[in-house]
């Protein structure tokens, strides 16, 4: 028989926050994996053949994934969905749609919802796009895992944070955690992090870390309400093969160019057509000034060929079928800052 812990905010069992110090150490050394904590080992709900499992006792949920750019949200959905569902870059603000990723896991399904990081620099259009992404991923969901870089907080997280709602209960993800060597500091950040949201449980941990995701699963189980389940336990995205495509293409146009280029450059697929196992597809990256194309191009074409190649290949990989993928550049100044714009590029 699969476990159903009951549900957090069924009940009386609403998560205890921890107030005192010696709560807050207790939280961390569990967390650690320390000794003395009653809860070291979390159970993750995998292994529980999906198929057999009888509605009626069946969980699902939302679970939002939310944090300034670059600490790590789509590193951490893929990691969680199993597969790439979100592109990643070492560059900031690559995310720009809200992407549901699902995982169907023993008993549970869990549905998440990976945000663009929340944008303050600049007030443009797109910008305002983004923002409105976020507020609307984190309204209407179970769970909200709020990604900060282990040990640190600024002026651009304190920002998303303000943003969560105070009704829905939020996990506070130390990610990167690999990158911190002093441990023993982590203590009284934890606990500044504690009086600046009443965060139901901490976990530190690397999104890169097969053992952590599994053990987040276990954590996070318990706060999806039991009800059945939304997709079929296969499903893994649901968002449309063109938009993988175009997702695709942005992550190598991204990690080749490096910092040089703008952000604000986009993709937008013209052609997406299937003959039997094959798929082709006609891709447009739209840049805002004719130097950026240089940088798109590359000398006699060789940067624009390799985010080709790359990005077919992954294709190939992720819908294991033939792709021939054809990759233009253009030129439109200002599309950032034009609402209308904005919205033909996709989005809302
Ligand atoms: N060392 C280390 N690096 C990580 C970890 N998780 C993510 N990264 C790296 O951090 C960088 C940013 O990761 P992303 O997943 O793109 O971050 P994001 O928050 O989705 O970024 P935006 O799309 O800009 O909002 C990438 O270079 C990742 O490889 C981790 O646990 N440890």
């Amino acid at each position: 028989m699969p476990k159903h812990p009951a549900h957090p905010l069924d009940s009386t069992a609403r998560p205890v926050l921890p107030g005192t110090d010696a709560e807050l150490d207790a939280m961390l050394a569990r967390a650690l994996g320390k000794s003395g904590g009653e809860t070291a080992e979390i159970d993750s709900p995998a292994d529980v053949p999906s198929e057999v499992v009888d509605p009626a006792v069946q969980r699902c949920g939302y679970v939002a994934i939310v944090g300034k750019p670059n600490v790590g949200k789509s590193t951490l959905l893929n990691a969680l969905v199993g597969q790439k569902v979100s592109i990643t870059s070492r560059k900031a603000q690559t995310t720009r749609h809200r992407i549901t990723g699902m995982r169907t896991l023993g008993a549970t399904q869990f549905v998440f919802v990976d945000t663009p990081g929340f944008q303050t620099r600049h007030g443009n259009a797109l910008n305002r796009a983004l923002n409105k992404t976020v507020l609307g991923a984190v309204s209407d969901v179970d769970l909200i895992l709020f990604v900060v870089e282990a040990g640190q907080f600024n002026l651009a997280d304190a920002k998303v944070l303000s943003l969560l709602p105070a009704n829905v209960p939020a996990i506070l993800v130390a990610n990167k955690f690999d990158l911190v060597h002093r441990r023993g500091e982590l203590a009284p950040w934890l606990r500044s992090m504690q009086e600046r949201h009443p965060f139901s449980e901490f976990v530190p941990m690397s999104a890169k870390a097969s053992k952590d995701i599994e053990r987040l699963f276990g954590i996070c189980e318990k706060y999806l309400p039991q009800q059945p389940w939304m997709h079929s336990p296969d499903d893994l995205t649901d968002r449309s093969e063109r938009f993988m495509a175009s997702e695709m293409v942005r992550e190598k146009l991204f990690r080749l160019t490096g910092d040089e280029l703008p952000y604000t450059s986009t993709v937008i697929i013209d052609k997406f057509e299937e003959e039997g196992r094959l798929k082709r597809i006609a891709a447009t990256i739209v840049v805002e000034r004719e130097g950026h194309k240089g940088m798109v191009i590359g000398d006699k074409g060789e940067k624009l060929k390799r985010i080709g190649t790359e990005a077919r290949q992954e294709l190939e990989k992720l819908w294991d079928c033939k792709v021939f993928l054809e990759l233009w550049v253009k030129v439109r100044s200002g599309w950032a800052d034009d609402d209308a714009r904005v919205r033909s590029f996709g989005y809302e």
